[in-house]
Protein backbone atom coordinates (compact mmCIF):
# COMPACT_ATOMS: atom_id res chain seq x y z
CA UNK A 1 0.00 0.00 0.00
CA UNK A 2 1.14 3.40 -1.07
CA UNK A 3 0.75 7.04 1.39
CA UNK A 4 1.00 9.59 -0.85
CA UNK A 5 2.69 12.78 0.48
CA UNK A 6 -0.43 12.73 3.38
CA UNK A 7 1.81 14.82 6.03
CA UNK A 8 0.27 14.15 9.11
CA UNK A 9 2.66 15.03 11.84
CA UNK A 10 1.96 13.20 14.73
CA UNK A 11 0.74 15.55 17.25
CA UNK A 12 -1.84 16.29 14.84
CA UNK A 13 -3.01 12.64 14.46
CA UNK A 14 -6.61 12.50 15.89
CA UNK A 15 -7.30 8.98 15.22
CA UNK A 16 -4.17 6.39 14.71
CA UNK A 17 -5.54 2.85 13.11
CA UNK A 18 -2.63 -0.12 13.21
CA UNK A 19 -2.59 -3.29 11.22
CA UNK A 20 -6.92 -3.94 11.41
CA UNK A 21 -8.21 -6.79 10.63
CA UNK A 22 -11.95 -8.01 10.76
CA UNK A 23 -12.64 -11.85 8.76
CA UNK A 24 -16.47 -13.27 8.82
CA UNK A 25 -16.11 -16.85 8.57
CA UNK A 26 -13.39 -17.32 5.15
CA UNK A 27 -13.88 -13.68 4.51
CA UNK A 28 -11.45 -11.43 4.97
CA UNK A 29 -13.33 -8.43 4.66
CA UNK A 30 -10.49 -6.44 6.37
CA UNK A 31 -7.59 -6.98 5.80
CA UNK A 32 -3.85 -5.19 7.41
CA UNK A 33 -5.14 -1.69 7.28
CA UNK A 34 -3.47 1.06 8.43
CA UNK A 35 -4.36 5.25 8.68
CA UNK A 36 -4.58 8.25 10.42
CA UNK A 37 -7.16 10.76 10.32
CA UNK A 38 -6.13 14.08 11.31
CA UNK A 39 -7.58 16.62 13.55
CA UNK A 40 -10.06 18.96 11.32
CA UNK A 41 -9.86 16.90 8.10
CA UNK A 42 -12.19 16.12 6.19
CA UNK A 43 -10.93 12.32 5.19
CA UNK A 44 -13.01 9.88 2.51
CA UNK A 45 -12.69 6.34 2.51
CA UNK A 46 -13.58 5.58 -1.25
CA UNK A 47 -14.38 2.18 -2.67
CA UNK A 48 -16.89 0.02 -4.20
CA UNK A 49 -19.39 -1.98 -2.94
CA UNK A 50 -18.36 -4.69 -1.02
CA UNK A 51 -14.73 -3.06 -0.44
CA UNK A 52 -15.20 -3.22 3.26
CA UNK A 53 -15.70 0.05 4.50
CA UNK A 54 -18.78 -0.65 6.44
CA UNK A 55 -16.74 -2.87 8.30
CA UNK A 56 -14.59 -0.34 8.95
CA UNK A 57 -16.71 2.33 10.02
CA UNK A 58 -18.24 -0.16 12.20
CA UNK A 59 -15.36 -0.98 14.16
CA UNK A 60 -14.04 2.38 14.59
CA UNK A 61 -16.90 3.27 16.16
CA UNK A 62 -17.21 0.33 18.56
CA UNK A 63 -19.74 -1.76 16.83
CA UNK A 64 -17.68 -4.83 15.73
CA UNK A 65 -14.37 -6.43 17.38
CA UNK A 66 -11.65 -6.35 14.83
CA UNK A 67 -10.15 -9.60 14.21
CA UNK A 68 -6.63 -8.14 15.20
CA UNK A 69 -5.46 -4.75 14.86
CA UNK A 70 -5.52 -1.77 17.17
CA UNK A 71 -7.28 2.12 17.39
CA UNK A 72 -6.02 4.77 19.00
CA UNK A 73 -8.09 8.04 19.72
CA UNK A 74 -6.10 10.88 20.58
CA UNK A 75 -3.18 7.84 21.85
CA UNK A 76 -5.24 5.88 23.92
CA UNK A 77 -6.93 2.75 23.17
CA UNK A 78 -11.20 3.08 22.09
CA UNK A 79 -13.23 1.37 24.06
CA UNK A 80 -16.57 2.07 23.49
CA UNK A 81 -17.90 1.53 27.33
CA UNK A 82 -16.01 4.80 28.35
CA UNK A 83 -18.40 7.38 28.02
CA UNK A 84 -15.48 9.79 27.63
CA UNK A 85 -14.51 8.02 24.30
CA UNK A 86 -17.89 7.66 23.04
CA UNK A 87 -18.42 11.27 23.80
CA UNK A 88 -15.74 11.93 21.28
CA UNK A 89 -17.22 10.53 18.25
CA UNK A 90 -20.84 11.42 16.23
CA UNK A 91 -21.91 8.23 14.18
CA UNK A 92 -24.16 8.88 11.20
CA UNK A 93 -24.88 4.56 9.97
CA UNK A 94 -25.91 3.77 6.36
CA UNK A 95 -29.63 3.37 7.04
CA UNK A 96 -31.41 6.57 8.87
CA UNK A 97 -32.82 4.56 12.02
CA UNK A 98 -34.75 7.16 13.06
CA UNK A 99 -38.14 6.24 14.73
CA UNK A 100 -40.96 7.91 12.42
CA UNK A 101 -43.42 7.84 14.34
CA UNK A 102 -41.21 10.48 17.06
CA UNK A 103 -41.44 14.17 16.25
CA UNK A 104 -37.81 15.56 15.59
CA UNK A 105 -37.45 16.85 18.95
CA UNK A 106 -38.08 13.63 20.44
CA UNK A 107 -35.95 11.51 18.23
CA UNK A 108 -33.31 13.89 19.66
CA UNK A 109 -34.58 14.11 23.29
CA UNK A 110 -33.89 10.02 23.43
CA UNK A 111 -30.43 10.14 22.45
CA UNK A 112 -29.64 13.26 24.21
CA UNK A 113 -30.90 11.01 27.56
CA UNK A 114 -28.40 8.23 26.53
CA UNK A 115 -25.80 10.80 26.90
CA UNK A 116 -27.36 11.77 29.91
CA UNK A 117 -28.30 14.99 29.18
CA UNK A 118 -31.30 16.49 31.14
CA UNK A 119 -32.93 19.10 31.72
CA UNK A 120 -32.50 23.02 29.97
CA UNK A 121 -28.91 21.17 28.80
CA UNK A 122 -31.29 18.80 26.76
CA UNK A 123 -33.42 21.24 25.59
CA UNK A 124 -31.14 23.54 24.53
CA UNK A 125 -28.70 20.84 22.64
CA UNK A 126 -31.96 19.88 20.75
CA UNK A 127 -32.84 23.38 19.30
CA UNK A 128 -29.19 24.07 18.81
CA UNK A 129 -28.69 21.39 16.70
CA UNK A 130 -31.86 21.25 14.88
CA UNK A 131 -31.29 24.68 14.04
CA UNK A 132 -28.37 24.38 12.97
CA UNK A 133 -29.38 21.60 10.08
CA UNK A 134 -32.35 23.81 9.31
CA UNK A 135 -34.98 22.20 10.83
CA UNK A 136 -35.94 23.76 14.11
CA UNK A 137 -39.53 24.51 12.15
CA UNK A 138 -40.16 21.34 11.82
CA UNK A 139 -39.27 19.86 15.32
CA UNK A 140 -42.86 18.95 16.22
CA UNK A 141 -43.96 16.82 13.24
CA UNK A 142 -43.84 13.20 13.09
CA UNK A 143 -40.02 12.53 11.72
CA UNK A 144 -41.92 10.01 9.15
CA UNK A 145 -43.05 12.93 7.11
CA UNK A 146 -39.74 14.41 6.67
CA UNK A 147 -38.25 13.88 3.14
CA UNK A 148 -35.05 11.96 2.32
CA UNK A 149 -32.30 14.44 2.45
CA UNK A 150 -33.76 16.24 5.97
CA UNK A 151 -34.34 12.39 7.37
CA UNK A 152 -30.71 12.27 7.01
CA UNK A 153 -29.64 15.67 8.40
CA UNK A 154 -31.94 15.47 11.68
CA UNK A 155 -29.93 11.81 12.20
CA UNK A 156 -27.07 14.04 11.62
CA UNK A 157 -28.24 16.92 13.46
CA UNK A 158 -28.67 14.01 16.31
CA UNK A 159 -25.01 13.13 16.17
CA UNK A 160 -24.31 16.27 16.25
CA UNK A 161 -26.23 16.84 19.64
CA UNK A 162 -23.22 15.92 21.69
CA UNK A 163 -20.71 18.20 20.28
CA UNK A 164 -18.65 15.18 19.19
CA UNK A 165 -14.86 15.97 17.90
CA UNK A 166 -15.33 13.71 14.68
CA UNK A 167 -18.54 12.64 12.83
CA UNK A 168 -18.77 9.25 11.19
CA UNK A 169 -20.62 8.59 8.11
CA UNK A 170 -21.59 6.03 6.16
CA UNK A 171 -22.26 6.41 2.60
CA UNK A 172 -24.16 10.30 3.38
CA UNK A 173 -25.67 10.60 0.13
CA UNK A 174 -26.88 7.20 -0.93
CA UNK A 175 -30.31 7.13 -1.84
CA UNK A 176 -30.55 11.08 -2.32
CA UNK A 177 -31.31 12.88 -5.33
CA UNK A 178 -28.97 15.20 -7.21
CA UNK A 179 -30.21 18.16 -5.42
CA UNK A 180 -29.96 16.74 -2.01
CA UNK A 181 -26.44 15.64 -2.35
CA UNK A 182 -25.16 18.69 -3.41
CA UNK A 183 -26.81 20.26 -0.14
CA UNK A 184 -25.30 17.67 2.17
CA UNK A 185 -21.93 17.79 0.59
CA UNK A 186 -22.62 21.69 1.14
CA UNK A 187 -23.48 20.52 5.22
CA UNK A 188 -20.72 18.57 5.58
CA UNK A 189 -18.19 21.28 5.05
CA UNK A 190 -20.24 23.73 7.42
CA UNK A 191 -19.71 21.35 10.00
CA UNK A 192 -16.71 20.66 9.93
CA UNK A 193 -15.71 24.30 9.35
CA UNK A 194 -18.21 25.97 12.32
CA UNK A 195 -18.20 23.43 14.82
CA UNK A 196 -14.95 22.38 14.25
CA UNK A 197 -15.31 18.92 13.65
CA UNK A 198 -13.25 15.90 11.63
CA UNK A 199 -15.29 14.19 9.82
CA UNK A 200 -14.66 10.61 8.29
CA UNK A 201 -17.15 9.47 6.04
CA UNK A 202 -17.33 6.83 3.44
CA UNK A 203 -18.64 7.06 -0.29
CA UNK A 204 -18.19 5.34 -3.76
CA UNK A 205 -18.90 8.38 -5.12
CA UNK A 206 -16.01 9.95 -6.64
CA UNK A 207 -16.73 13.18 -7.04
CA UNK A 208 -17.56 13.82 -3.56
CA UNK A 209 -14.67 12.26 -2.25
CA UNK A 210 -12.45 15.21 -5.13
CA UNK A 211 -14.89 17.97 -3.49
CA UNK A 212 -14.58 17.03 0.29
CA UNK A 213 -11.91 15.82 0.96
CA UNK A 214 -8.27 16.50 2.68
CA UNK A 215 -7.53 13.33 2.86
CA UNK A 216 -8.74 10.05 0.56
CA UNK A 217 -8.45 6.54 1.09
CA UNK A 218 -8.66 4.00 -1.82
CA UNK A 219 -9.96 0.81 -0.43
CA UNK A 220 -11.00 -2.81 -2.34
CA UNK A 221 -10.90 -6.08 -1.16
CA UNK A 222 -10.37 -4.94 2.51
CA UNK A 223 -7.29 -3.64 1.52
CA UNK A 224 -5.79 0.03 0.99
CA UNK A 225 -4.30 0.56 -2.43
CA UNK A 226 -3.29 4.19 -1.65
CA UNK A 227 -3.99 7.15 0.29
CA UNK A 228 -3.02 11.09 -0.07
CA UNK A 229 -4.43 14.33 -0.94
CA UNK A 230 -6.26 14.46 -4.35
CA UNK A 231 -3.53 16.49 -5.65
CA UNK A 232 -0.85 14.59 -4.73
CA UNK A 233 -2.65 11.33 -5.92
CA UNK A 234 -3.01 12.91 -9.75
CA UNK A 235 0.80 14.57 -9.02
CA UNK A 236 1.90 10.89 -8.66
CA UNK A 237 1.17 9.53 -11.30
CA UNK A 238 0.71 12.43 -13.78
CA UNK A 239 -1.22 15.07 -13.84
CA UNK A 240 -2.02 14.91 -17.74
CA UNK A 241 -3.49 12.01 -19.20
CA UNK A 242 -3.76 10.88 -23.19
CA UNK A 243 -6.86 8.29 -23.76
CA UNK A 244 -5.30 6.39 -26.92
CA UNK A 245 -7.62 4.34 -29.20
CA UNK A 246 -11.31 3.93 -28.84
CA UNK A 247 -11.90 0.43 -28.61
CA UNK A 248 -9.18 -0.84 -26.36
CA UNK A 249 -8.49 2.36 -24.87
CA UNK A 250 -4.79 3.02 -23.31
CA UNK A 251 -3.84 5.98 -21.16
CA UNK A 252 -0.51 7.36 -20.80
CA UNK A 253 -0.07 9.67 -17.92
CA UNK A 254 2.61 12.66 -18.23
CA UNK A 255 3.65 15.63 -15.12
CA UNK A 256 3.65 18.48 -17.61
CA UNK A 257 0.77 19.50 -20.29
CA UNK A 258 4.13 20.24 -22.87
CA UNK A 259 4.84 16.17 -22.74
CA UNK A 260 1.87 15.12 -23.03
CA UNK A 261 0.97 17.23 -26.07
CA UNK A 262 4.06 16.32 -27.60
CA UNK A 263 3.13 12.79 -27.37
CA UNK A 264 0.24 13.25 -28.75
CA UNK A 265 2.16 15.01 -31.85
CA UNK A 266 3.72 11.46 -32.12
CA UNK A 267 0.39 9.27 -32.55
CA UNK A 268 -0.37 10.02 -35.89
CA UNK A 269 -3.64 8.53 -37.13
CA UNK A 270 -4.51 7.19 -33.95
CA UNK A 271 -7.72 8.39 -31.89
CA UNK A 272 -6.64 10.56 -28.98
CA UNK A 273 -7.48 12.78 -26.70
CA UNK A 274 -5.91 14.62 -23.79
CA UNK A 275 -7.09 16.00 -20.20
CA UNK A 276 -6.90 16.16 -16.81
CA UNK A 277 -6.06 13.38 -14.58
CA UNK A 278 -9.12 12.94 -12.55
CA UNK A 279 -9.14 10.35 -9.45
CA UNK A 280 -11.22 7.75 -11.18
CA UNK A 281 -7.91 7.34 -12.96
CA UNK A 282 -6.18 6.76 -10.08
CA UNK A 283 -8.43 4.66 -8.78
CA UNK A 284 -7.98 2.57 -12.35
CA UNK A 285 -3.93 2.91 -12.19
CA UNK A 286 -3.82 0.98 -9.16
CA UNK A 287 -6.72 -1.72 -9.36
CA UNK A 288 -6.64 -1.99 -13.27
CA UNK A 289 -10.54 -1.69 -12.41
CA UNK A 290 -12.90 1.27 -12.92
CA UNK A 291 -14.61 2.60 -9.85
CA UNK A 292 -17.88 3.80 -11.46
CA UNK A 293 -18.15 0.63 -13.04
CA UNK A 294 -18.92 -1.11 -9.38
CA UNK A 295 -20.67 1.67 -7.69
N1 LIG B 1 -21.95 -9.63 9.06
C1 LIG B 1 -21.31 -10.14 8.01
N2 LIG B 1 -21.27 -11.47 7.79
C2 LIG B 1 -20.59 -11.99 6.74
N3 LIG B 1 -19.95 -11.26 5.81
C3 LIG B 1 -19.97 -9.92 5.96
C4 LIG B 1 -20.65 -9.29 7.05
N4 LIG B 1 -20.49 -7.95 6.94
C5 LIG B 1 -19.75 -7.75 5.83
N5 LIG B 1 -19.45 -8.92 5.24
C6 LIG B 1 -18.62 -9.11 4.01
O1 LIG B 1 -17.45 -8.34 4.17
C7 LIG B 1 -17.10 -7.70 2.94
C8 LIG B 1 -17.03 -6.19 3.16
O2 LIG B 1 -18.35 -5.70 3.41
P1 LIG B 1 -18.67 -4.16 3.78
O3 LIG B 1 -20.13 -4.06 4.03
O4 LIG B 1 -17.74 -3.72 4.84
O5 LIG B 1 -18.28 -3.44 2.41
P2 LIG B 1 -18.65 -1.96 1.92
O6 LIG B 1 -17.43 -1.43 1.25
O7 LIG B 1 -19.21 -1.18 3.04
O8 LIG B 1 -19.76 -2.22 0.83
P3 LIG B 1 -21.16 -1.44 0.58
O9 LIG B 1 -20.78 -0.18 -0.11
O10 LIG B 1 -21.88 -2.41 -0.30
O11 LIG B 1 -21.80 -1.25 1.93
C9 LIG B 1 -18.14 -8.13 1.92
O12 LIG B 1 -17.62 -9.25 1.23
C10 LIG B 1 -19.32 -8.54 2.78
O13 LIG B 1 -20.11 -9.50 2.13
Amino acid sequence: MESINSQSSESNVLIDIKGLSRSFGKTKAVDDVSFTINRGDICAFLGPNGAGKTTIIKIMTGLLEPTSGEILYEGEAYNPNRLSLKRMIGVVPQHNNIDKELTLRENLHVHGLLYKMRGETLKNAIDKSLEFAGLLEHKDKPSGKLSGGMKRKLVIARALMHEPKILFLDEPTVGLDPLARRNMLAFLSKINRERDCTIFLTTHYIEEAEKLAEKVIFIDNGNIITQGTSESLKQHIGQFVLDIGDEELQQEFFAERAQALSRLGSLEGEPVSIRETTLEDVFLYFTGTRLTKHA
